[in-house]
């Protein structure tokens, strides 16, 4: 098997440390506790198990994200916006200089709001899941888990993006504005040489175990261009990566693909739940292409997010983009490659899933059976689901803080349309279906370990068929 090219990071593993050691570095003072703290009732320790992640707790990642991250991320949207006045205007007509001014007062009503841990507001725009959004911060009252440093993180983190998409949506002129689209675009173009090599290095791969394995690994890993916490990215043999893999079961998926299944679901369909645009799109559709190309799988089935979100996460036009770049692109490769995509689109082989709001709700996967029931009957005909990334696999796990070695299947609660199998970069501080004492280990080693991006699992839950 050829030594593949994929990319590490740096730089913003720097950001990273800084931000996570000096939270450690808090430690020494924990006896005393800010006076924001103090005042918002902060607990001075880490998530307790079997709790909801939550900015309450000091020691956590979600305390950092909102405390800095995320005033940090308003900021930079801010001047972005500012700095793109004129192309936006080109972009949207000129009406949209007011409503541009009110957008830019809205976010900073925002971040004051989230520096000052107000209650979330409810929603007053005429979006399809404004009643739904209002009917769980409604709830959340209730339970007063209706503050940034109250609330579960899952929900006060999809509340953020969901405002931020309520105060470009209000205005006519910006309803359809992506306002992280060029972030998104840019960082695609500025990888196509990996898309090159790796187009190069895998396009004619055959039907093998070892083969597919590759191409799980390299989607996994492409898992790693998420732009809300990495800026910056270089060239590293993907074999180097198996390390840094704590559990590996793409030898189960391949089997499942292939032995366990044939029965009882045909066509065999496999439904992926993108996360992030540019190149681990690229890599997920490489991996839909093999799937179908190979004979794997009759279909692909890919899912998108409804509004733009964490920065870079796919939506429909994002995906529409990236064929569209591939299939014009000058590079012989590339161009053959997105026109293949586009014929497997055009004979149903592949198909886009992108009007479930599921996706860009707060509710964990859990919930969905109950909330998106069309949903979840669409993949319970599919043979697997394949989950990708973090925010998706805190979804799957409702960001509930468990036993490490909580077996994956367990972690799921009771959510089990289909076979589900998550390719994670950890990115957060979640974890189930660990190895025994892992996260210890690679705690004592590197407190900041599950921040960097370096670590990530394949994981399997088989849904028993008749
Ligand atoms: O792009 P991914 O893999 O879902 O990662 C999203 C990141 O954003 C977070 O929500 C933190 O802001 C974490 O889930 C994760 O660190």
């Amino acid at each position: 098997m050829t030594e593949l090219s994929i990319s590490t990071i740096h730089g913003s593993q720097s950001d990273m440390e800084s931000d996570f050691s000096s939270v450690h570095a808090e430690e020494v003072d924990v006896n005393f506790p800010t006076d924001f703290d103090k005042k918002h009732n902060i607990i001075i320790n880490t998530t307790p198990q079997l709790e909801a992640l939550s900015a309450r707790y000091k020691y956590s990642f979600a305390y950092k994200t909102f405390r800095e991250r995320v005033p940090r991320m308003l900021n930079e949207l801010m001047s972005c916006m500012k700095e793109k006045e004129d192309r936006i205007m080109e972009q949207c007509g000129d009406y949209a200089r007011f409503a541009l001014s009110r957008v830019l007062w809205s976010l900073d009503i925002l971040r004051n709001e989230v520096l000052a841990n107000e209650m979330f507001k409810h929603f007053h725009d005429k979006d399809s899941d404004a009643n739904d959004w209002n009917g769980f911060i409604e709830k959340l009252e209730r339970r007063e888990k209706n503050q940034w440093f109250s609330a579960n993180w899952l929900h006060a983190e999809c509340y953020l993006y969901r405002r931020i998409s309520a105060a470009f949506r209000r205005e006519e002129t910006l309803r359809d504005y992506d306002y992280f689209s060029s972030q998104k675009m840019c960082a695609a173009r500025n990888i196509v040489y990996l898309m090159h090599t790796v187009l190069k290095e895998l396009s004619q791969l055959s039907r093998s175990r070892d083969s597919f394995q590759l191409m799980l690994k390299v989607s996994l890993w492409g898992n790693r261009y998420d732009l809300s916490l990495f800026k910056a990215l270089t060239d590293k043999p993907i074999g180097e990566y198996d390390k840094h893999l704590i559990e590996d079961q793409s030898a189960d998926v391949w089997r499942l693909l292939t032995e366990g299944i044939h029965s009882s679901v045909s066509p065999v369909t496999v439904d992926i739940v993108l996360d992030n645009a540019g190149f681990e799109l690229f890599t997920d559709l490489l991996l839909g292409e093999y799937l179908v190309r190979t004979g794997l799988v009759k279909k692909v089935c890919y899912h998108v997010k409804a509004i733009p979100w964490f920065v870079s996460d796919v939506t429909a036009n994002d995906f529409h983009w990236m064929l569209r770049f591939l299939r014009d692109h000058h590079i012989t490769e590339m161009s053959a490659f997105g026109r293949r995509l586009l014929r497997l689109f055009r004979n149903r082989s592949m198909t886009l899933c992108d009007n479930s709001s599921f996706w860009t709700r707060p509710q964990g996967c859990r919930f969905m059976r109950e909330l998106s029931p069309c949903l979840y009957v669409h993949l319970s005909f599919g043979a697997l689901a394949i989950f990708k990334g973090d925010l998706n696999y805190r979804k799957l796990l409702d960001d509930i803080n468990l036993n490490p070695t909580t077996p994956f299947s367990e972690g799921l609660g009771d959510f089990l349309p289909t076979s589900i199998c998550a390719l994670r970069v950890i990115k957060s501080d979640l974890y189930c279906g660990m190895p025994h004492c892992a996260v210890e280990w690679l705690t004592e080693s590197d407190p900041n370990w599950m921040l960097s991006g370096e670590k990530a699992v394949i994981q399997l839950a088989i849904k028993p068929r008749p």
